[in-house]
């Protein structure tokens, strides 16, 4: 039996959404490899891995919830970024979190990993996630971080206007797929008759599911699956910005409380694809089911990847993070309840 222990955690939240930060992982517990891409590969395909049983015990219940959210800090892939991270939820490890990436940056400029400016300015953490480099440059002011911009991976629309079977509504809706660091399938809940309100938060985690479910492996680009269902809503077509609410209901119908950083990054490549974002020329102001928000815009347009694609983008997402706390948990292999969550 292996011994009890005690880890640390420090506790974030980012517009409403968790995020649990652990620096000091048990020893010789994160794989031997080179990158966080590897490394995620490495646990996710490793039944019972030791990193797999942490992330339950402090993401599920008794010390987490079916909606937890953190990342296990790791080393970089090379000198070129400060450190790297392993996002995990409820239901496993995943590649892209605007959310915690942004999380990462006030951690990492108020634990004084990377140094701010003195009194005010910009300062850039740079950080290996298993889709690529991201940053979140944080803005200082008199020492302490006000807010965090999310410079994300390369994002772009990867098809349009795809059908999508809702056998429970007896309805075809009309879904894009597009990637920003992980694949997300948009959709506009008018097409459901349905307002982004917390009242309808368990019908949009059942339609999230039965869409993923839909979706299949239509959703599938490459390595990579659908991770979430966006459903979003715009009350004013002809507000400039472009104003959306939106609920991301991603992994095993879990529900984001921020407007959700990659996600946000998902619905400009939309827009971008559309023609109505682009650099210098409007953007996004995008709200929660809890009413925090993101502010989204085009960094640079660039070619996609894909043959004949919409154009792609580098999208920055703004949001700020507030400390919710230090842990201190106690885990301990002899506790006859094993990690749960209700749903
Ligand atoms: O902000 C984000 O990108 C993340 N929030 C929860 C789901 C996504 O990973």
């Amino acid at each position: 039996m292996a011994s009890s222990y005690w880890i640390q955690t420090e506790d974030w939240h980012t517009a409403g959404e968790p995020f649990r930060i652990v620096q000091q992982l048990p020893h010789g517990s994160l794989p031997d490899l080179p990158t966080v891409a590897e490394r995620r590969f490495a646990i996710v395909k490793t039944l019972a891995h030791p990193l797999d049983i942490l992330r339950q015990q402090l993401c599920h219940e008794p010390r987490g919830h079916a909606d937890m959210y953190g990342g296990f800090i790791t080393p970089p892939n090379d000198s070129g970024a400060h450190f790297g991270v392993l996002f995990w939820h409820a239901e496993g490890f995943s590649t892209a979190c605007g959310h915690g990436t942004m999380a990462l940056g006030y951690w990492a400029v108020t634990n004084g990993l990377v140094k701010a400016p003195e009194n005010d300015g910009m300062v850039d953490v740079v950080i290996d996630v298993p889709s690529g480099r991201v940053v979140a440059s944080v803005a200082v002011k008199q020492g302490k971080p006000v807010y965090a911009d999310f410079v994300n991976v390369l994002s772009y629309q990867l098809a349009s206007g795809l059908s999508v079977e809702v056998p429970s509504k007896g309805i075809n809706v009309t879904v894009d797929l597009t990637f920003g660091g992980a694949v997300y399938a948009t959709v506009d809940a008018a097409q459901f008759g349905l307002r982004v309100v917390p009242k309808n938060t368990n019908e949009f985690i059942d339609l999230g599911r039965e869409i993923k479910r839909s979706l299949g492996t239509r959703a599938h680009y490459g390595t990579y699956d659908c991770y979430g269902v966006i459903f979003y809503h715009e009350y004013d077509r002809s507000a400039d910005p472009v104003r959306q609410t939106n609920v991301t209901v991603f992994a095993d119908g879990q529900i984001d409380r921020s407007p959700c950083g990659s996600g946000t990054c998902a619905r400009l490549a939309v827009l971008l694809a559309e023609g109505r974002v682009g650099v210098a020329r409007s953007r996004l102001i995008h709200s929660s089911i809890v009413d925090s928000v993101f502010e989204g815009e085009i960094v640079s347009e660039e070619e996609s990847p894909l043959e004949g694609g919409a154009p792609a983008c580098i999208p920055r997402v703004r949001g700020s993070a507030n400390l919710i706390g230090h842990m201190r948990f106690f885990i301990n292999p002899e506790d006859p309840v094993r990690p749960f969550t209700l749903r």
